[in-house]
């Protein structure tokens, strides 16, 4: 909670700082998939947005940026340790100024690039959720905001995939990003959703984050997930409200669902989770 009102209150402060006092982050070099800006406002010029791809576990990256402030300031969320290289190419050839490496959860199927990225970009800060339980320089909290520039992301608490699972959306306000952008990580997927059958999972608190933090965002709102096994890209609020054949139902037959999934572990599990407990390094944090 410290450090999320320290960013709630003084986001400006707080890159001013991290750019002057400590000289911090600067990035390295290029490539990814070239998404257009999926907003349409006035605000559409001062967020870039790119969805990067990582295709062994199916993973995905995305980049934003405020690109109408001077340094540019950026974040990824949920980085995949093998494309770590393939990401800061990207921000350096865009000229942005990697300030946040974040992730919606710790991850059970691959390792996170999160603590590698600050092994190689100085003043990098990363950040998960406090009931993670987690390593991470920033521990967030339901309500805080997550500000890069003039825009910022809001945190909400969408437990059910794991226990520490959260959902990032792009403010509300007129000179925010509009439509909306939902970052789900693993609780709500395009036409599915995260399992729950490890990691703190439940499929009682995973459909009731879906419907209570989700599902009562405006309809236009776009949902960005951290993974797609069907070559999906991105959906709606209002989309899923009508199509996804798991949150559609009553909760009964949810769990039901749920409970007859019969996947196999993630292949990483072993490796993957207690690494993202610590960054995806061994306590990366202390070197950086
Ligand atoms: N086969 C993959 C793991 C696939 C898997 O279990 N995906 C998770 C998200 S990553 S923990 C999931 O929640 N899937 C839901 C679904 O309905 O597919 C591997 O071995 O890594």
């Amino acid at each position: 909670m410290l450090q999320l009102r320290f960013i709630n209150r003084q986001s400006l402060l707080v890159l001013d700082n991290l750019c002057t006092k400590k000289g911090v982050h600067f990035t390295i070099p290029r490539n990814g998939s070239q998404m257009p800006i999926t907003t349409t406002s006035s605000s559409t010029k001062k967020l870039l947005f790119r969805q990067l791809f990582e295709k062994d576990s199916s993973t995905y990256t995305y980049l934003l940026a405020d690109v109408s402030h001077p340094q540019k300031p950026a974040l990824l969320i949920d980085p995949v340790d093998k494309t770590v290289d393939r990401d800061l190419s990207l921000i350096k050839e865009l000229g942005l100024k990697l300030i946040y490496a974040m992730n919606t959860h710790v991850h059970a199927d691959h390792v996170t690039g999160t603590g590698l990225i600050k092994s190689k970009v100085s003043g990098v800060k990363s950040i998960i959720s406090k009931a993670s339980g987690s390593k991470a320089d920033l521990l967030i909290e339901p309500g805080d905001k997550v500000s890069f520039g003039d825009l910022f992301l809001e945190v909400r608490a969408t437990p059910g995939h794991t226990l520490g699972c959260v959902t990032y959306v792009t403010g509300d306000g007129p000179d925010q990003p509009q439509p909306r952008m939902a970052f789900t990580g693993d609780t709500l997927l395009i036409r599915g959703c995260g399992r729950t059958d490890f990691q703190g999972g439940s499929s009682q608190q995973l459909y009731n984050s879906v419907h209570s933090q989700i599902f009562t965002l405006p309809k236009d709102t776009f949902i960005y997930p951290a993974h797609d096994y069907r070559g999906f890209t991105v959906s709606t609020v209002g989309e899923e409200m009508l199509y996804n054949p798991r949150l559609t139902k009553d909760e009964e037959t949810f769990e039901g669902i749920m409970k007859n999934l019969n996947l196999s572990y993630p292949k990483m599990m072993d490796v993957a989770v207690p690494a993202n407990m610590v960054c995806g390094l061994q306590d990366p944090i202390s070197k950086a």
